[in-house]
């Protein structure tokens, strides 16, 4: 067991790679605003695009399209673990690290090391989850092409680039819970893709759920700290989280209740 835990730590916190680790705006992969414009308004206009030319085309035949579907959702699964546990473990195996660290950086922290090499690689894998989008669209399954699904793509990247550029507190915190429900996420898709749709698809959204809550109540400790104690870095990136959380738990109630719970009062009122 602790082989397995230095083994771990040793490929996900303290390789040279990750630890020396630093983001810097405009030589770091995706650190500048222009990049961030760019990979953004492609992604909203290919959409925009691609959607309406697949309407006059034939949809690419599930033969082609589940095993692509399976392999992407496979890799963002298994990355979403890695990231999950990289995270974690940069947070726990930094000597100076505590949990109220996690939750707030000092002010002049730099850019540096472990936590900023994962908040990086999640930046980037957000990226790759642009994949969902074209997978829908390829297959014509325009009912999942909804306003939540191209706004929370779209914006999710913004976040990312906000929580390095501003130094964001709540960040490690975010990647940990986020890459778990990833797990799950992706591992839901990656069975409706194989053909055995699991059983557990409400246990997926009210986990997605659980982590805005969660997410406002690190806000809560950590605007204590901000405000009570010394002052924690990234404060304006940290509000930009807490609206897009507010609107995410928004969205997601108005699916579940849509998916879930109209379809069970549907169900009831038949059996009557
Ligand atoms: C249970 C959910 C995860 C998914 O709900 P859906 O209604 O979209 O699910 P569904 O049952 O229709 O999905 C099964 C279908 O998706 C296909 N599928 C498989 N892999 C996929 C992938 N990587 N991207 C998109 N679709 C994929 C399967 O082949 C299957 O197709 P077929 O039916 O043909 O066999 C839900 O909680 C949810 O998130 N809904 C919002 C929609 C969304 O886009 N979510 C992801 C981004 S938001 C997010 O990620 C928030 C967060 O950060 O937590």
């Amino acid at each position: 067991m602790a082989s397995v835990y230095s083994t771990l730590t040793y490929w996900l916190v303290n390789h040279p790679n990750i630890a020396n680790f630093t983001w810097t705006e405009g030589e770091t992969l995706g650190s500048t605003v222009f990049f961030l414009s760019v990979v953004v308004s492609i992604y909203i206009s290919a959409t925009f695009i691609l959607r309406n030319v697949m309407a006059s085309l034939p949809s690419l035949g599930p033969r082609i399209l589940k095993p692509i579907t399976a392999i992407h959702s496979l890799i963002l699964c298994l990355l979403s673990l890695i990231m999950a546990v990289g995270c974690t473990l940069s947070i726990t195996s930094a000597p100076t690290t505590r949990f109220f660290h996690a939750t707030c950086f000092p002010v002049d922290i730099e850019p540096k090391g472990p936590v900023f090499f994962w908040a990086q690689v999640f930046y980037l894998s957000k990226i790759l989850e642009f994949g969902d989008t074209l997978l829908i669209i390829l297959g014509k399954s325009f009912r999942r092409l909804s306003f939540l699904h191209v706004y929370h793509h779209a914006t999710v990247l913004i976040m990312c680039f906000i929580w390095l550029r501003t130094r964001q507190s709540m960040f490690p915190v975010g990647v940990v819970t986020n890459s778990m429900v990833h797990v799950l996420m992706y591992g839901y898709y990656f069975m409706c893709a194989v053909g055995c749709r699991p059983r557990w698809k409400r246990l997926v959204t009210d986990f997605q759920l659980v982590q805005f809550v969660f997410g406002f109540g690190i806000l809560a400790l950590m605007l204590s700290q901000h405000f009570y104690g010394s002052g924690c870095s990234g404060i304006w990136g940290s509000y930009f989280t807490a609206a897009f959380n507010a609107s995410l738990l928004a969205l997601f109630f108005n699916f579940r209740s849509k998916n879930y719970v109209k379809k069970t009062t549907e169900m009831i009122n038949k059996l009557a």
